[in-house]
């Protein structure tokens, strides 16, 4: 198999592909137990909950048992650890990032408290010719907004008319979810500094079906219009539909949860998606421990490994990995959409 774009590297593993579990990582030596086997510091996308913004540091995810943090940057809507923090986030974003996010700010200041965002329920996802549907149907609308958004740039020669206006507006005044907005503005804005890095996205394994239900789908449909609407022009050729979807369909399967850190993660702030650490697969055995150090994870070996053993992760909570067999089968289907194929689950 030749190594997927941004696939990790090392003399500790190698990737390879597996009969029922894709691709995996794989020991290239004996490797003792506390090993740092890989670090990763490739976060593309990432959500970090509007309900924690004023808590958790928007730069390292650093948190102190809910105090508000020293540093508010109230027209951007984060709040930093300190300058420190604050200054490494402006860089990273640019300017062009500081003015997605100051329009995103506005919007959502200006709308109140409308609870729209993603609820875990039990509802059936939708299927690829329902999530096609619903993307095309933006498409007139969008047309309209590019050009209203084109037409409003000084000297621009494109004529605008009433209907274009309108089309923006209606889009502005549709509900609004400041969670789906922040993954698909950290996304829009990782591609835009990190073009050449698409691939590595792109070679993760893809959900095809990523939404939660049918409310979920149409969540992200109108936060692409919410978006096209307000984000700064030069950003608008990566708010397509297509990098919109890719966006979704890679994440899905393939992010980690960013969580508190000093009490077994019992607060969950957001997720993100690492890829080079997307391709340790799952095991309820795990032979790999993974910690977050601020934006980065580090894997270690929990275990003595010897060569050709593959080096696993655990996807499951603190709580979840003590569960039964078919308990642990069934969270993992619903939350990840496999029939674990792990030692531990094989032998019944
Ligand atoms: C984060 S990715 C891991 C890398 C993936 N195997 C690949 O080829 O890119 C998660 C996906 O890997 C597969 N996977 C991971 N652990 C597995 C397991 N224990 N049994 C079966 N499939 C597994 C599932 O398809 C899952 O959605």
């Amino acid at each position: 198999m030749g190594l997927p774009a941004g696939a990790p590297t090392s003399l500790f593993f190698e990737i390879r592909s597996t009969p029922h579990s894709g691709r995996a990582v794989f020991a290239a030596q004996d490797i003792p137990t506390n090993t740092l086997v890989w670090r990763c510091e490739d976060l593309t996308l990432d959500v970090l909950l509007r309900e924690y913004r004023r808590e958790v540091c928007g730069e390292c995810f650093d948190y102190d048992r809910g105090r508000g943090l020293r540093v508010r940057d109230h027209t951007v809507g984060f709040a930093f650890c300190d300058e420190e923090c604050q200054k490494k986030w402006q860089e990273r974003v640019g300017e062009i990032g500081i003015q997605a996010w100051t329009a995103v700010e506005k919007l959502v200041k200006g709308r109140g408290k409308e609870d729209m965002d993603m609820v875990d329920a039990d509802l059936p996802r939708p299927k690829a010719k329902e999530i096609e549907e619903a993307w095309k149907g933006t498409a007139a609308q969008a047309e309209l907004i590019r050009t209203a958004r084109a037409g409003e740039q000084e000297n621009s020669e494109v004529k605008i008319t009433k209907q274009h206006r309108k089309a923006k507006q209606r889009a502005i005044m549709q509900p609004i979810s400041p969670d789906a907005m922040s993954f698909y503005v950290t996304g829009i804005l990782w591609k835009h500094h990190n073009s050449t890095l698409w691939p590595h996205v792109l070679a993760l394994a893809a959900d095809k079906t990523p939404y939660h239900s049918t409310d979920d789908l149409h969540t992200f449909t109108r936060t692409y219009l919410h978006l096209l609407s307000i984000l700064p022009v030069q950003l608008l050729q990566d708010c397509t539909p297509e990098t919109l979807r890719l966006f979704s369909t890679r994440d899905s399967h393939n992010s980690f949860g960013i969580r508190s850190l000093e009490d077994d993660g019992s607060e969950f702030f957001g997720y993100g998606c690492w890829p080079t650490a997307s391709y340790f697969n799952h095991s309820c055995n795990p032979s790999i421990e993974k910690k977050r150090v601020g934006r980065v994870w580090e894997f270690r070996t929990g275990k003595d490994v010897e060569k050709g053993d593959e080096l696993c992760i655990t996807y499951l909570s603190g709580e979840e990995r003590t569960w039964s067999r078919g308990k642990r089968m069934e969270i993992l289907l619903k939350n990840w959409g496999f029939e674990c194929a792990c030692e531990r689950c094989e032998i019944v």
